[in-house]
């Protein structure tokens, strides 16, 4: 069959990085074509390409066996190419309605229908499997799920041939990833060609047709096929090397025992780094006693909305408890107090990153560095050079690519930004670190030296409370899960003693009839 798109040789580069070097790619009508690659491979860019939001410095398009030249996102629109970035562009301050039609807002003689744009909107949403999002609500009041629904709504708006998703499966709870898939596999069975981007590599197997792998810009692997090819292999083609076991071993099930002097009888346990007593926030979550002892990670299952981020937020001192209270060493700390948490030894990895946590003026070094600066400074005067080298043993940990601390954070790729954030705490040599979704738009690679690090702080006494929407991830790399519904914890048990399914029962039961 011809191909219904293809790029040849196709190269741009930015200031200092070649991101795409002669890449190649031709996607079928009626498949799903999944494009695999490490973090800063040219993923992103390669379908800006595609989207005609990059021009490329070479390389030539054809659609249809047809040279074309997507000049800009309108060309790219005409022909029915359509894309759902990894941060959705929606305008939060508008309706459903008016983000779906936005830019070519349903009009007869010159006067736009508002009436039809909410009828047809109604008509788009029920297909997506969301009848109940209303289309004159804000996009800002809507689940970040829901955003996405309002996203695939509005490039469904068009006649579209193909459909171009950047990991759209990252912000989503498993019930919302079937949905997905069930729109994918709809599209698809009307010939519409889908270019799928996920770290998630089980998902290739699950809806992917073929699979290509960039490495630094170029194709290590064009056009593989998803069902048989395996995943050591894609690995060792996205990283140049093979990953035996993603999660390092764990060194103890219990927190250590104090050995008790002699005669003075059974040791009493001992104290906890963290506490929570009865802690929890009205219509939030229930009240939850917590202990976290040095050296454990601690995993928070549950679907979004189930209270995980808002229990991080409220030990962290971002949120004000309406009961109940944190402790540290046994000491309670301020409630609402983000700076006595931190003097306390706590730290947030958030899991917005952009909005929360990252100056995407600033560079690297000053994006680790920013919440130590205090340690480099002497008689007043800040000691750059001890800086910079700090934040980059910090980011050459987690492979940062490119390497180089000078770089302002807005031009990294968007799993370079999250290795930022994420060496940021680990450079404050927390007590209690709290992770919320660390992997997400992570690489493959990248996960596995992520979990060797949050493993060897364990290790040396940190306290990690892990949330994550990757049930293997939380029993991977916690000792202890928690799982939580609807704000409350439904089990505790340890990791060993859960599976997938186990969890993935617990924290849905009772949801299907939400
Ligand atoms: N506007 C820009 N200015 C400078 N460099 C950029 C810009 N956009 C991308 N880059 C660089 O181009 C390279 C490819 O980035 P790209 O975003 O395409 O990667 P990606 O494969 O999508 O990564 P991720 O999985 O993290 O999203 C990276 O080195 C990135 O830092």
């Amino acid at each position: 069959m011809a191909p219904l798109l293809t790029m040849t040789g196709i190269t741009k580069s930015f200031p200092g990085v070649r991101a795409l070097d002669g890449v190649d790619l031709a996607v079928e009508a009626g498949e799903v074509h999944c494009l695999l690659g490490q973090n800063g491979a040219g993923k992103s860019t390669l379908i800006k390409v595609l989207a005609g939001a990059h021009q490329p410095d070479e390389g030539r398009i054809e659609w249809r066996e047809e040279p074309v030249r997507l000049s800009n996102p309108v060309a790219a629109m005409r022909l029915g190419i359509s894309t759902i970035y990894q941060e959705l562009d929606l305008v939060e301050h508008l309706s459903v309605a008016e983000n779906i039609f936005l830019g070519h807002e349903i009009a007869r003689h010159g006067l736009v229908r508002p009436q039809e744009a909410r009828h047809r909107s109604t008509e788009l949403l029920g297909r997506l499997g969301h009848p109940e999002i209303d289309p004159e609500v804000l996009v800002g009041r809507l689940s970040a799920a829901h955003q996405q629904v309002v996203s695939m709504a509005r490039a469904l708006s068009h006649d579209v041939r193909l459909l171009v998703m950047d990991e759209p499966s990252a912000a989503l709870d498993p019930d919302e990833v079937d949905n997905l898939f069930r729109i994918v596999a709809d599209l698809t069975s009307r010939e519409v060609a889908v270019v799928y981007i996920s770290h998630r590599l089980e998902e290739i197997r699950r809806i992917g047709d073929r699979v290509s792998v960039l490495k630094d810009g170029r194709v290590a692997a064009g056009g593989l096929a998803a069902r048989t090819t395996d995943t050591k292999q894609v690995v060792a083609l996205m990283t140049g090397r093979e990953i035996e076991r993603p999660f390092p071993p764990r060194r103890h099930e219990e927190p250590a025992p104090t050995t008790p002097a002699p005669g003075s009888g059974p040791a009493p346990p001992p104290t906890p780094v963290l506490r929570t007593e009865g802690l929890a926030r009205q219509g939030e979550f229930s009240p939850l006693d917590l202990t976290l002892h040095a050296g454990e990670v601690v995993g928070l299952a549950g679907l979004v909305g189930s209270g995980r981020s808002e229990i991080l937020e409220t030990v962290y001192g971002a949120r004000r408890p309406t009961a109940g209270r944190v402790l540290v060493d046994g000491r309670p700390l301020r409630p609402g107090s983000v700076p006595a948490a931190v003097r306390a030894g706590i730290g947030l990895a958030p899991e917005e990153r952009k909005a929360q946590a990252l100056l995407m003026l600033e560079s690297v070094t000053r994006n680790v560095s920013v919440s130590t600066l205090a340690r480099f400074a002497t008689g007043g005067w800040l000691d750059r050079t001890r800086e910079r080298q700090a934040a980059h043993a910090g980011t050459r940990d987690l492979s940062l690519s490119p390497d180089d601390p000078d770089r302002p954070v807005r031009t990294l790729s968007g799993g370079n930004q999250q290795k930022v954030v994420l060496a940021r705490w680990l450079l404050r040599e927390c007590r209690v670190l709290l992770l919320d979704e660390p992997t997400r738009g992570v690489d493959v690679g990248a996960r596995a030296e992520l979990y060797a690090l949050v493993r060897r702080l364990a290790e040396e006494g940190v306290a990690v409370l892990l949330v994550s929407s990757e049930v293997p991830e939380v029993l991977g790399l916690a000792d202890r899960v928690l799982v939580l519904r609807e704000g409350q914890v439904v089990h505790t048990a340890p990791a060993q003693e859960l599976d997938e399914h186990r969890v993935l029962d617990l924290v849905m039961e009772g949801s299907a009839s939400c």
